[in-house]
């Protein structure tokens, strides 16, 4: 192909001559420059790999995907080499910039459909591309959209992408999905089943709105409300009142890629034939179009650097405004958050949704349903249906009530623990929440030769098994309304002990088994089993681990899916043992259950020391009962390393609270002698 360059690059930066800054990414700076020894104008991407958390595996799968591709609408990498303490990407310089700078420059509100149509069949023939090579691309969007001067375009950034193909350790990590959460595919936040490439379909469709709004939906959220979104609510679409200036097309067009099971998504080969495509121009017309008036991508980026530091700055001075905040990571292309339960909560209760135009036309709105007894559930099938009318908009309101948020966040049986264990631990590699092990119970296991963690034993409610279910019919009233947000997985980590196991397998083996199966994944046969398994809850819960890392989440699968029945329930009225009886609590409910009994006995131990050491103050001396008591407890062994922080922080209080107490007295003490000298006082006088 005439695009494929022939010149050999330099691999050694002195043959560089780094110029301005023109993005910056998670991980990553670019900067125009210049090829001294071809007098050519190129791109570099500076990856610090001193920087902490860098994603070394994926830096190396970027370069290697970059430089192997071949396609004009793919960013291929010319070459790449360390440079001091950086990974220096050499790549074609695309002027224009990403879509998402042209946008926040000059396009605010969106470009108009034949711009976004010209847009998407190129960036969909990319995928047409990438697929049939066996690549998931993992992070379409706006930001990821590039053109150069001409008004071509390419899909870049494969920092996170994955090989359909790939074996043993990369294969585990297909399902860890690093990207961005609001052009994350429902499927690839629940990790149910893995995903594949229609993943890229759900971000396409996204991308589309992106564009024809200047931001993706649910954008102005932070990411764990974004997850929540997603999965609970009826897809994004385009809406029939308000997106009036678009076509029908179109809104069919974004329809058919957000539909929640994956199944049901067009492959990119089939979508790129679907009308809307119909209306897509030249090049040319991009570059008339959009790229007219716009200044140097150098200059654009510096301006819009400090559009951005105008409104962080503006921001701070209003105490809480999170939702602002969060614009400003959407506005640099990433959503980083440093979120936590309490605070989705609180912005939970203050967040009105604009952003409410949902897809209705989708068949599998995960919904929830929570029965009298206020137990959080979804029905029978787990997919109950939302009205027919066909992108009406509907107000999220369920989304500004915040007992709801709760119940969502109540119907994850487990992973959300975890997943603010990610923001407690943010140095937690992936491979620690993937225990790399054991099949998934689908009859494509071997494209998931990933994680089975050491689960709760059915038979014997010990851990170690791999017969574990997930369920989300857990009864509310075994999660304390006060403790229900409490985060961090005290679970010991040896619960979750990875052992290896299926390793690397042959890959043309593998390759012709996943391209007959892969399309037997997705919510769809979940349900069929479910059902065959006589379930009674539903699914559209987080499965995954929710970790984020470096402005980007990661979604790893815990791998805890279904397989086989489980008859282990978790019953608060006898503290919490499990019993064999009801087919309607399995052993995945027991765990936060357990999680947050056991959080709890640690505030309560606190609580009760407290108690005591309070008991001690106010009646004099401490007792020597009391003395034992307080003994007793300290040496009582720390059920996990969360606790043993905790005691050792109750410890740190004690003493300090001892010393507070001492000094109080000799102020007392000292006041004390003060009042008399001052009575004495007058009297001398
Ligand atoms: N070849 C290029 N020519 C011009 N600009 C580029 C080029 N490559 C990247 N950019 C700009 O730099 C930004 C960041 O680059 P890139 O997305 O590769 O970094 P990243 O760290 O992988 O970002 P993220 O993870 O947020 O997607 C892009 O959004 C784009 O605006």
């Amino acid at each position: 192909m005439d695009h494929f360059s022939e010149k050999r690059y330099p691999v050694n930066a002195k043959d560089y001559k780094l110029y301005e800054e023109v993005g910056e990414g998670v991980s990553a700076t670019v900067h125009r420059a210049l090829c001294i020894p071809l007098n050519e104008i190129i791109a570099i991407k500076v990856l610090d790999l001193e920087k902490c958390n860098i994603d070394l595996d994926g830096i190396r799968r970027e370069v290697q995907t970059m430089t192997l591709i071949d396609h004009p609408n793919v960013l291929r990498a010319h070459c790449s080499f360390p440079a001091g303490q950086s990974l220096w990407v050499v790549m074609p310089y695309m002027a224009g910039g990403s879509c998402l700078h042209i946008m926040k420059s000059a396009h605010s509100d969106g470009f108009d459909e034949p711009v976004i149509a010209t847009l998407l069949r190129e960036v969909l023939k990319a995928l047409v591309y990438l697929h049939a090579q066996g690549h998931i691309h993992r992070d379409v969007k706006a930001g990821n959209i590039l053109i150069d001067s001409n008004g071509a375009v390419k899909l870049a950034d494969f920092g996170v992408s994955a090989c359909m193909f790939d074996t043993g350790d990369r294969q585990r990590s297909r399902n860890t999905f690093v990207g961005t959460p609001c052009w994350m595919a429902p499927e690839v936040m629940q990790q149910l089943h893995g995903y594949d490439f229609k993943a890229d379909i759900w971000s396409f469709g996204i991308t589309a709105l992106e564009l024809a709004h200047g931001h993706a939906p649910f954008s102005k959220y932070p990411p764990m409300k974004v997850l929540l979104m997603t999965l609970q609510n009826a897809p994004p679409g385009l809406d029939y009142e308000r997106d009036k200036k678009f076509s029908k097309s179109f809104k069919e067009m974004v329809a058919t890629c957000l539909v929640k099971d994956p199944k049901k998504r067009p492959t990119s080969e089939k979508l790129l034939k679907h009308h809307f495509f119909k209306q897509a121009r030249s090049s040319d017309y991009l570059a008339r179009t959009i790229l007219d008036g716009l200044g140097p991508l150098g200059e654009r980026f510096r301006m819009l650097k400090a559009k951005e530091a105008d409104l962080l700055v503006q921001n701070k001075g209003l105490y809480g405004d999170k939702e602002h905040l969060s614009q400003q990571e959407y506005i640099r292309g990433i959503s980083a958050w440093n979120f936590n339960l309490e605070d989705l909560k609180s912005q939970a209760a203050l967040i009105q949704d604009d952003n409410g135009v949902t897809n209705a036309q989708d068949q599998n709105v995960s919904w929830k349903q929570r029965d009298q007894h206020d137990e959080v559930r979804l029905s029978a099938e787990g997919y109950p249906r939302s009205n027919n009318s066909i992108a009406a908009p509907r107000q999220e309101d369920e989304l500004s009530d915040l007992h709801d948020l709760e119940s969502s966040l109540a119907s994850f049986p487990i992973k959300p623990l975890q997943a603010l264990k990610g923001c407690f631990d943010t140095g937690e590699d992936d491979e620690s929440a993937v225990s790399p092990t054991g099949k998934s119970a689908r009859s494509d296991s071997e494209l998931q030769l990933v994680a089975k963690p050491s689960a709760v034993d059915q038979d014997t409610g010990k851990y170690g098994s791999e017969n574990f279910r997930q369920t989300s019919s857990i009864s509310r009233q075994a999660i304390p309304e006060q403790k229900r947000f409490l985060s961090g997985s005290i679970i010991p980590d040896s619960a979750f002990s990875s052992k290896k196991g299926a390793g690397d397998g042959d890959r043309d083996v593998l390759l012709s088994k996943y391209q007959s199966e892969r399309n037997y994944s997705g919510p769809l046969s979940f349900r069929q089993r479910r059902e065959t398994n006589n379930i009674s809850s539903g699914d559209d819960t987080l499965e995954g681990s929710v970790v984020q890392r470096k402005g980007r989440f990661k979604v790893t699968s815990a791998d805890l899916s279904p397989k086989g029945p489980s008859n282990c329930i978790f019953n608060p009225a006898n503290g919490g043992s499990a019993s064999h009886t009801s087919p309607n609590l399995t052993a995945a409910a027991i765990l936060p259950s357990l999680q947050c009994i056991l959080q709890q006995n640690a505030v309560q131990r606190e609580e009760i020391i407290r108690l005591i050491k309070f008991v001690e103050q106010t009646s004099g001396k401490p007792g020597e009962a009391s003395d034992i008591t307080n003994n007793e407890l300290l040496q009582l062994p720390p059920a996990s390393a969360r606790e043993r922080e905790l005691q050792s922080q109750v410890i740190q209080l004690q003493q300090s609270i001892v010393g507070i107490v001492e000094e109080l007295q000799k102020q007392k003490m000292k006041n004390a002698q003060l009042e008399k000298q001052l009575n004495a006082l007058p009297n001398n006088e």
